[in-house]
């Protein structure tokens, strides 16, 4: 049942970390205690470090130029000496949707993974009533089945990068290469339910984002900061969008500007707030950074997480966190009409999960240069919100699946009818190899939404949370 979030909740949560015994990874620092996004103050939040050994990491190198990514040899295989060396990549939100598929992904390339993660997205379920499509394993057992199928060890930290002690202590015990930014809270509805998840949105975002430009800055100055935005960032302007700058001539100048930002809602409006800090760190202490500015993501299965069931990833069909396409493949696959918000015109670059570790690969093997604030428009093709519906029924046709759309008023304030047009070249220059959409891809991700569909909570369907309705009073789902 969708109702806790008006109910009381402690403050402090022990970590359930009994699994961890299976496993070989070692607790060590600081206290078991938990973050609570309801609390906002980041005095009491503490992190939990499990850290298996590792040898000690010599000076980071970075390739210069860009290489496309199938014809980079992996890190530890290469011939040249100085980049022989492992790449140690730090994955913060390595137990989310992404983070985790990307964290496997850059283990078997043989990079030396560590995933930060307060595993506060499994939270946000509980206090929701929400649940994965998919079971998924804890973040403990996920790791331990890795390493018992390929030898590769993760290097788990579990604590909150809001909380400066932990993530200095995890930065100095790592000393990553790269930093991929995945520890967000990405939900444009949850940023809407009301006042709090609006501040928690984005305090968690902005201060957890400052802070790991703080400690590049402070413990490791060459470390490359790869950070995921969204092309959520730019809105629907009546422009083709660039890739995060635009030239403009005005009044007889001209200059390359920051592409106008015109963010529609809490959420977004956090990473534009990143955009902004992390520009103005590259300038100022010479930071080397990628904002990839993803699109809609899709999909589930990824090479490394078919591995295994305790491998599997996340998949969202609420109203909170379910992205357009996973919903409407959930929807067909239990009889819901496909929720169609408004006119359905609203159109958004899409990406495939596969695509999604893809690029972030790309992004650390050809990093950005010391101050250099870079921006990828990370997506592959656009749809609008029909034409996901359409090619919903047309692949529910295939498998018998008899599927309707309905018409669904628009709890978002977007367009639904405008331009798009957004450029997307640059991870296709250095070597981006998409996964477009297509029937077969609608077919895997329908069955694997029949095979689940005794787990569908068909309450979490229908949209909740309203962008005008938003208030300062604690929201009931029940209400
Ligand atoms: O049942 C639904 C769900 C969504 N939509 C519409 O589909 C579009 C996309 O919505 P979404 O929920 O799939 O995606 P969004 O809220 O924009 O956020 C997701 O996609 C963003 C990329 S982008 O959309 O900003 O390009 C990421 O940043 C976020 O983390 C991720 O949750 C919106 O116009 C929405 O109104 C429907 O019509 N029906």
């Amino acid at each position: 049942m969708a109702h806790l979030l008006s109910a009381s909740c402690p403050s402090v949560i022990s970590l359930n970390n009994s699994s961890s015994s299976k496993s070989s990874i070692k607790p060590f620092g600081l206290g078991q205690t938990f973050f609570n996004p309801q609390c906002l103050s980041t005095s009491s939040l503490k992190g939990l470090l499990f850290q298996e050994k590792k040898p000690r990491r010599t000076n980071s190198v970075f390739r210069a130029t860009a290489v496309p990514i199938s014809q980079q040899a992996p890190p530890e295989t290469s011939t040249n000496d100085s980049s022989s060396k492992p790449k140690r990549v730090m994955v913060i939100g390595g137990d989310g949707y992404c983070g985790w598929a990307t964290a496997l992904h850059l283990s078997k390339k043989n990079y030396e993974v560590c995933i930060v993660d307060n595993l506060v997205r499994r939270l946000f379920d509980h206090q929701l009533g929400l649940e994965s499509l998919t079971p998924i394993a804890s973040i403990h057992d996920r790791i331990s089945r890795w390493k018992a199928l390929t030898g590769k060890s993760i290097e788990l930290y579990v604590g909150d990068i809001c909380d400066f002690e932990f993530l200095a202590e995890s930065f100095k015990s790592f000393e990553p290469d790269s930093v991929v930014h995945f520890g967000e809270q990405r939900s444009a509805p949850y940023s809407m339910i009301d006042r709090s998840r609006a501040v928690f949105t984005q305090h968690n975002n902005v201060i957890g984002t400052l802070n790991v430009l703080f400690a590049i800055k402070e413990f490791g100055e060459e470390c490359h900061l790869v950070k995921l935005g969204t092309m959520g960032e730019y809105g629907t302007p009546n422009i083709d969008i660039e890739e995060g700058f635009i030239t403009i001539t005005h009044n007889g100048r001209t200059d390359t500007l920051p592409y106008p930002k015109q963010a529609s809602s809490f959420y977004h409006l956090s990473k534009v707030h990143d955009s902004h800090n992390i520009a103005f760190t590259c300038k100022a202490w010479g930071i080397r950074a990628t904002d990839l500015n993803q699109g809609v993501v899709y999909g589930v299965k990824t090479d490394e997480t078919e591995m295994h069931e305790e491998l599997r990833n996340r998949l969202d069909y609420d109203a909170v966190f379910g992205t357009a396409l996973n919903r409407f493949c959930v929807q067909a696959a239990v009889g819901h009409p496909l929720t169609v918000y408004g006119k359905g015109g609203q159109t958004r670059g899409y990406l495939d999960i596969r695509d999604t570790v893809q690029c972030v690969e790309i992004a650390i093997a050809n990093p950005a240069k010391a101050g250099e604030f870079r921006v990828f428009n990370q997506f592959t093709e656009q749809f609008s919100v029909n034409e996901l519906a359409s090619l919903v029924t047309k692949a529910g046709l295939k498998l018998g699946l008899d599927v309707k759309k309905m018409t669904v008023p628009n709890p978002r304030v977007e367009a639904e009818e405008h331009y798009y047009n957004a450029k997307h070249t640059k991870l296709m220059d250095l070597g981006l190899e998409p996964h477009y959409m297509s029937e077969s891809l609608l077919d895997s991700l329908l069955n694997f939404a029949v095979q689940f569909k005794d787990r569908v909570d068909t309450k979490q369907i229908m949209p909740s949370v309203s962008w005008k309705k938003i208030g300062v009073k604690t929201k009931s789902m029940t209400s």
